[in-house]
């Protein structure tokens, strides 16, 4: 028999089985990448799978189908294959794997192109060369992931092996379904406000709840948020309700990252309105138009935000993909829908839930929350989910509550998460990342592979009964030779290295990357057990242990005033801002230095330096939108001796105790009011007593410059002329605590009459 016919056969059975169970099926083609693509093309020439629903995800475009590069996979996300073959001869990238396995269709295959099995976790690849952080180098990469990665292949139900140098099949990937029981069709509710058609449309009990929550969209001041995993049919309940408003004559705007990951919701839009409306409607790809007068139209995600006052209602589909800053503004919205996924791909659901949750509870909507749990795409049980789930670790989780809620510094033991125990020790592993996941809202399947193999991470944790209660990732930073340096300074880009690379090539030092660092990449304490010092405990257990190995510790993060206050308590002080918002949280990073060395110390010193001398100009400009606690906490956790020293000229003091104490006017002179509120800010001495309400005043006035009508309306003064009155009220401390002999003069002609 020959080797060909083996494979094709079993692709068959395969597919056949997974037909029948309505679930998926992997195929793994291990071996040489010529071998691999021969097989496939046979397999897809017998399979009866039409070309337009099959994809290859892989560098060259060698089948008759849609190709991509791993690179973008995302496209795949919220779309729905029969057969998706992934080419990792080059390179295995974890987060593309994730962002494919969902969207194979119950009946469909998973086919993986891999190198021989036994082999490829001992070749380094283009993923592996992407972790091979200066100084190291690829060598320095092992391959621990992929090994993982092999033995769930071999371990998990539903995986067929063929090894295609030995021509052997190594597992049939068969597992005998018992047959389902069909289920019941949803009723629809009794009172409803949509059409029953809707309701008919749905195929499972949680998504006909779905399309009933999303009919609180008929109110204003809502938002309905639809959770689920991958394939549970949240974007079709979104379909079908916006198939109903725009029946009822609405405009419904829909925004995804890409057209085609609303292609669901338009289909099933479309397919309501026909069944409403017959040929009355008019359905496009991205725009459907009622015979009522309403509409279902698509824009990308920005030109949505600015198309929301034309719209009645906003849908946004896989939410989850989208930046904060983004999602926020879709918030302006006052009927709005959330359709994103928990799991199922790069742990980005957490950005929804980390960042964007408090953001829609502070909002003016009424929220509604529905949680699909029931798959439609396959059936429940799917092996292949399981399988991805535990290959990727997507759903991992920390410790349950009661293991380590009662967890103190006194009952937590510091650790270090090496490698290999990790590999070895499955529930420290699951531990460790799902709180790094839960905590993150950027922690993905990519970060599993670096964290079992990038060689300049490290990963500590404390312990309670072995259960992981807080974790830290450390990166090794700097030590860079002349070489690399000057290139950051001329330019170039150098991997890894975050905070010496903003140091160099944005701040201009060239000497930045020459001492060695140690920058905190993440840090998370279980929710149940913070505010308990642990966080704390940890970063000074880190600290003493890597004293001798690093000229500084460092961090860069997404700034809060209550995480500010966190690094500032444990010794770190902000060097710097960044000019633009992070894309994922919307907020603007702090890097901070806490140095271990003089040579450490001299680099805070004068990046302290800089930054307290540019930070008013800044507020003024790229910054001038920077929310006043976070810059009130920026310039408090500046290094105190980094304060600007006070140059003002006796006309200048005048002009300010005259604005304090007298009938002076800010408006004529900003400048040196500016100097004087960041002097006070990093200084924080304990002798002024502003109210939080009156430093918010200095930021938003005389450092960002915002007119006296918005800062009046910002802070709730009755009007702008009490507004300046109380900006003159605030710097009269200042005026008493800092100003030159000539600003006092004015204070006693004014103040003592
Ligand atoms: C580079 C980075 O990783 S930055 C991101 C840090 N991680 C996260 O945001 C994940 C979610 N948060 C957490 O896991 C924890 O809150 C941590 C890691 C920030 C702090 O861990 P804990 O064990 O609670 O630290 P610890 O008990 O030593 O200090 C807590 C203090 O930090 C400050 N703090 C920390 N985070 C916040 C916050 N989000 N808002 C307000 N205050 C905060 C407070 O002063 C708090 O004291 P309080 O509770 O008495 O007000
Ligand atoms: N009511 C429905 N009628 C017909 N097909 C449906 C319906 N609901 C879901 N499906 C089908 O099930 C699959 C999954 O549905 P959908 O894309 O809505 O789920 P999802 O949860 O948004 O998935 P993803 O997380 O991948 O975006 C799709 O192939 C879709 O066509």
């Amino acid at each position: 028999m020959n080797a060909d016919a083996d494979v094709v056969t079993l692709a068959r059975t395969l597919r056949a089985e997974a037909e029948r169970a309505n679930e998926r099926r992997v195929l793994v083609l291990a071996g040489s990448r010529e071998r691999g693509y021969d097989r496939l093309e046979s397999v897809l020439d017998t399979l009866s799978v039409p070309i337009t629903a099959t994809t290859l995800v892989g560098p060259a475009d060698r089948l008759r189908c849609e190709q991509l590069p791993q690179a973008n996979a995302g496209e795949l996300l919220g779309t729905t294959r029969d057969v998706i073959a992934v080419d990792a001869h080059d390179e295995l990238r974890p987060n593309a794997v994730g962002k494919v396995v969902g969207a194979v269709d119950g009946g469909g295959l998973l086919v993986l192109l891999v190198p021989p099995l036994e082999a490829w976790p001992d070749r380094r690849d283009g993923f592996d060369d992407s972790l091979a952080v200066p100084p190291f180098e690829l060598a320095d990469v092992t391959g621990r992931f992929r090994r993982r990665f092999v033995g769930t292949l071999r371990a998990h139900r539903g995986i067929a092996i063929v090894d295609l140098e030995s021509e052997r099949i190594e597992a049939d990937g068969l597992t005998q379904p018992a047959p389902r029981l069909p289920t019941a069709d949803p009723a629809p509710p009794p009172d409803r406000r949509f059409p029953a058609a809707a309701y008919e449309a749905c195929l499972t009990g949680d998504q006909s709840d779905a399309v009933a929550a999303l009919e609180s969209l008929a109110e204003a001041d809502r938002a309905v948020v639809l959770e689920a995993d991958r394939g549970r049919g949240k974007s079709s309940a979104a379909g079908l309700a916006a198939g109903a408003f725009a029946a009822d004559g609405e405009d419904v705007l829909v925004t995804a990252p890409a057209s085609r990951n609303a292609a669901e919701l338009f289909d099933r839009a479309g397919e309501l309105c026909r069944t409403l409306e017959g040929d009355d409607t008019t359905v496009e790809s991205r725009r459907i138009e009622t015979s009522a007068g309403g509409s279902v139209r698509f824009r990308e995600p920005t030109a949505a935000a600015d198309a929301i006052d034309a719209a009645d209602i906003v849908l946004v589909d896989e939410a989850a993909a989208l930046p904060v800053g983004t999602l926020e503004s879709l918030l302006a919205a006052d009927r709005v829908a959330f359709a994103t996924t928990i799991h199922g791909y790069e742990g980005a659901g957490r950005g929804f839930s980390v960042r964007f949750r408090d953001r829609l509870a502070e909002s003016d909507h009424e929220v509604t929350d529905c949680r699909l749990v029931e798959p439609i795409r396959y059936a429940g049980g799917d092996p292949v989910e399981v399988w991805a789930f535990r290959a990727l670790l997507l759903d991992a989780r920390p410790p349950i509550e009661p293991l380590v809620a009662d967890a103190d510094p006194d009952s937590v033991d510091y650790r270090r998460l090496d490698p290999d125990d990790l590999l070895a020790d499955e529930r420290l592993l699951r531990e460790a990342f799902g709180l790094l996941v839960l905590a993150h809202y950027r922690t993905e399947p990519n970060d599993l592979a670096r964290l079992l193999d990038a060689p300049n991470l490290e990963a500590r944790a404390l312990v309670r009964d072995g259960h992981v209660v807080s974790v830290a990732l450390l990166a090794r930073e700097g030590n860079l030779p002349p070489d690399s340096r000057a290139m950051m300074y001329e330019g170039g880009r150098i991997r890894g290295n975050m905070l010496p690379d903003v140091l160099t090539s944005q701040l201009r030092d060239e000497a930045a990357g020459e001492p060695a660092g140690l920058r905190v990449v993440r840090i998370a304490t279980h929710h149940a057990a913070r505010s308990q010092g642990l966080g704390s405990l940890l970063l000074e257990r880190v600290r003493e242990e890597f004293r001798d190995a690093a000229d500084w510790l460092g961090t860069g993060f997404g700034a809060t005033p209550g995480l500010l206050a966190f690094w500032r308590e444990n010794g770190y002080r902000t060097v710097h801002v960044s000019t633009t918002r992070n894309d994922s949280s919307g907020e603007y990073s702090a890097l901070m230095l806490a140095p271990t060395t003089a040579a450490g110390r001299r680099l805070r010193d004068r990046h302290a330096e800089w930054f307290a001398d540019r930070f008013g100009a800044l507020c003024s400009d790229s910054l001038d939108d920077l929310a006043p606690d976070v810059a009130r906490a920026v310039l408090r956790s500046v290094d105190a001796n980094a304060a600007p020293s006070l140059s003002l000229s006796d006309h200048e003091w005048r002009v300010v105790a005259g604005a304090a104490y007298g009938p002076g006017l800010f408006d004529v002179d900003p400048g040196p009011f500016r100097d004087l509120v960041v002097r006070y800010l990093v200084d924080d001495p304990d002798d002024v007593d502003l109210t939080a309400r009156e430093e918010r005043l200095l930021v938003l006035r005389a450092l960002q410059a915002r007119d006296w009508e918005s800062v009046a309306d910002c802070l709730e003064y009755h009007s702008p002329g009490q507004c300046m009155r109380a900006l003159g009220d605030a710097f009269c401390p200042l005026v008493d605590r800092y100003g030159a002999d000539a600003a006092i003069e004015v204070r006693e002609r004014f103040a003592g009459e």
